[in-house]
């Protein structure tokens, strides 16, 4: 069996969220924080060996504070965030097992997964050495400057990446070390740059990432509809002998 160790990014300022007066992976989303609903999905399975959770200086000791039973619990490690997105992740990359092959990166800010997505792309990514969730782009695109439309980009073969983005942990740790001055806004970009092969996984619109307020108002209603919604044979993180046909 494949192993995985998986890293959630939880270290950025949320500047673009101002709900609730907290930082969206802390946020109370129908009873549980972001973070916890999207570590959820990873903590109760086999095939991972490790969870870590990256999060800034300025909230870790409130963090481990709030969230002490929980992380006990679920046995989830905690690194310390960088001042990236890129510089969080290779944090938590060094602390990743020696035994485990595979790495997954998930946005602590994606709370809503589920069991055959996260399976879909561990398998690819056991498959092919590198795999990740996402969407074709459904909208036109249009540059734009100063408020003015300056062009359209063709949506054509253009696809929104999402996560897991899920790496063999040499093909990841090679990357990082070739990263010089990129700084990635996701973890695919740096592999890219290797030259590796990055399979793209076809996975759902509903998997998005809480960035704004009304990202978080959606959430909480995508929450209870996902199982239904989704099209798939969904089952909950917690119920896996219990599947709901759609
Ligand atoms: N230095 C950083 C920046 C981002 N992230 C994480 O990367 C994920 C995706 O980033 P984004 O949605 O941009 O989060 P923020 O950077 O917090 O959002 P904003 O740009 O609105 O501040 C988030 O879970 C965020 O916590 C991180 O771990 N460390
Ligand atoms: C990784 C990601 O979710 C793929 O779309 C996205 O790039 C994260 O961007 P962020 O600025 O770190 O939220």
């Amino acid at each position: 069996m494949a192993t995985f160790a998986v890293i959630l990014p939880a270290a950025g300022q949320s500047s673009r969220f101002q709900h609730q007066q907290r930082k969206k992976p802390f946020a109370d989303l129908k009873g549980r924080a972001v973070w916890l609903r999207s570590a959820e999905h990873f903590t109760n399975r086999d095939d991972v060996l490790q969870t870590i959770v990256v999060v800034s200086p300025d909230d870790e000791e409130w963090f481990k504070e709030k969230y002490a039973a929980n992380l006990a619990f679920m046995n989830v490690d905690i690194v310390t965030g960088g001042d990236s997105r890129a510089a969080s992740v290779k944090n938590g990359l060094a602390i990743v097992k020696p035994e485990i092959e595979y790495v997954a990166v998930h946005d602590a800010a994606r709370p809503l997964l589920t069991k055959q997505w996260v399976d879909q792309v561990f398998a690819k990514a056991a498959e092919t050495g590198a795999a990740l969730l996402g969407v074709p782009v459904a909208s036109t695109l249009k540059k734009v400057a100063d408020g003015q439309i300056t062009a359209t980009v063709s949506r054509e073969s253009l696809w929104e990446a999402q996560t897991p983005q899920v790496f063999r942990r040499d093909w990841l740790e090679a990357a990082y070390a070739k990263q010089g001055k990129l700084e990635p806004t996701d973890e695919a970009q740096l592999v890219e740059q290797t030259g590796k092969p990055i399979s793209m996984v076809a996975g759902s619109s509903l998997n998005f990432k809480i960035t704004t307020a009304d990202d978080f108002r959606l959430a909480a209603l995508a929450l209870d509809a996902l199982p239904k919604a989704a099209g798939l044979r969904a089952l909950h993180p917690f119920q896996d002998e219990d599947p709901r046909l759609i």
